[in-house]
């Protein structure tokens, strides 16, 4: 197997929200790759914050088995799913995912809205802030796109506004094992994926990941549709790794967001694998991963988003799932943000959200 060229993403600062040139950054780098780096100085995050939050995930994962299943997933998406129990990629995948993922959805005054697991329900405000502290780093970056597509400024962050109404956003713990567990022992180089390829369903997707923990690639924007870029958990040279708390956080559009905006901006499809370095490391390290989908409140229309940018945009290939907002018949009434991912989950799990 030839060597994957790692792709370089842009680092982009958020400090300031209201900067037009940041705002130009972020939606040239949305529209070409569909994935970019946040810088982590600029973000509302606390290293602490962070090394928190993977801590308690850490703590639910290693909790027995039958706590777990007490929070078992759900048709509305929240909850627990156990090794290889999810299959993003079925027309590709022989086995399921080789992780566990515990789904988090709207906490409301300050409570979560489904049952937690006794390692988790005494940490239930803590939380809560974190995913709090997501949806206030992702207004931020959907207020720059608002500035680069020259709408107003607050067209996404209204419309994001969890407390105007349930959005279908989620906080998600993941946890891929070791190339050297034995929940791993049947994985086979080129026959598997930790996660199959897909594309995120939400207008946005923030990542946080651990050093030394690697796995994700992405379909190379440039590339033939078959050749996949790993992304670096740190970017830029190693001497640099220092000058950022915690890696950067990954931000890339969802399919949601892609609809929305015709085109212009870019579901970029992505996977998890382990690295050959990884496989042949003496030392491999499980990989846990923090993930935050952000999505609109539930009853959003999905009209095309009021840029010239996106009206003038011409794209080539498929726009986003099922189609662009654009392509709106005359006559027929716009999608909400939850009939748009009650049909995403349906293509994937077979379930709706309700
Ligand atoms: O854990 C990762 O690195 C990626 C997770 C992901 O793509 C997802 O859950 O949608
Ligand atoms: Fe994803």
């Amino acid at each position: 197997m030839s060597d994957l060229v790692p792709i370089e993403l842009p680092v982009i600062d958020i400090s300031n929200p209201h900067d037009p040139a940041v705002g130009k950054a972020m939606l040239d780098a949305a529209a070409k790759y569909g994935f970019l780096y946040v810088n982590s100085k600029g973000t509302d995050f606390t290293a602490e914050d962070v090394n928190h939050a993977f801590s308690l995930s850490e703590k639910f994962f290693a909790s027995p088995k039958a706590e777990k299943e007490t929070c078992r997933i759900t048709p509305n998406n929240r909850g627990w799913s156990g090794m290889h129990t999810e299959t993003l990629d079925p027309e590709h995948q022989r086995t399921g995912d080789f992780k566990e993922a515990m789904n988090f959805g709207d906490f409301k005054d300050g409570q979560a809205q489904q049952p937690l697991p006794p390692s988790l329900k005494p940490h239930e405000s803590e939380i809560n802030s974190f995913a709090s502290l997501c949806n206030k780093t992702c207004t931020r970056i959907l207020t720059l796109l608002a500035l680069g597509l020259e709408i107003p400024p607050d067209f996404f962050t209204s419309r994001h506004d969890p407390s105007v109404g349930p959005t279908g956003s989620i906080l998600r713990y993941l946890w891929y094992p070791s190339i050297f567990s034995s929940e791993t022992a049947s994985y086979a180089h080129d026959k598997d994926v930790r996660a199959g390829a897909h594309s995120d369903y939400g207008s946005i997707t923030l990542l946080f990941q651990r050093p030394g923990q690697p796995g994700l690639e992405i379909l190379a924007p440039d590339g033939d549709g078959e050749t996949w870029a790993p992304v670096p958990i740190i970017p830029g040279p190693v001497e640099e790794a220092g000058k950022y708390p915690f890696p950067p956080i990954l931000v890339n559009i969802g399919d949601l967001l892609s609809y929305w905006t015709d085109g212009l901006l870019k579901s970029t499809v992505h996977r998890v694998v382990f690295p050959l370095a990884e496989q042949r490391s003496p030392n491999p390290k499980d990989r846990y991963t923090l993930v935050y989908f952000c999505h609109p409140v539930d009853s959003t229309e999905l009209v095309p988003v009021p840029s010239e940018a996106v009206k003038g945009y011409r794209g080539s290939g498929a726009v986003g799932f099922g189609g662009g907002a654009g392509s709106l018949e005359a006559g027929k009434r716009p999608l909400t943000a939850a009939e748009h991912l009650e049909s995403r989950l349906a293509a994937t799990y077979g379930f709706t959200k309700k």
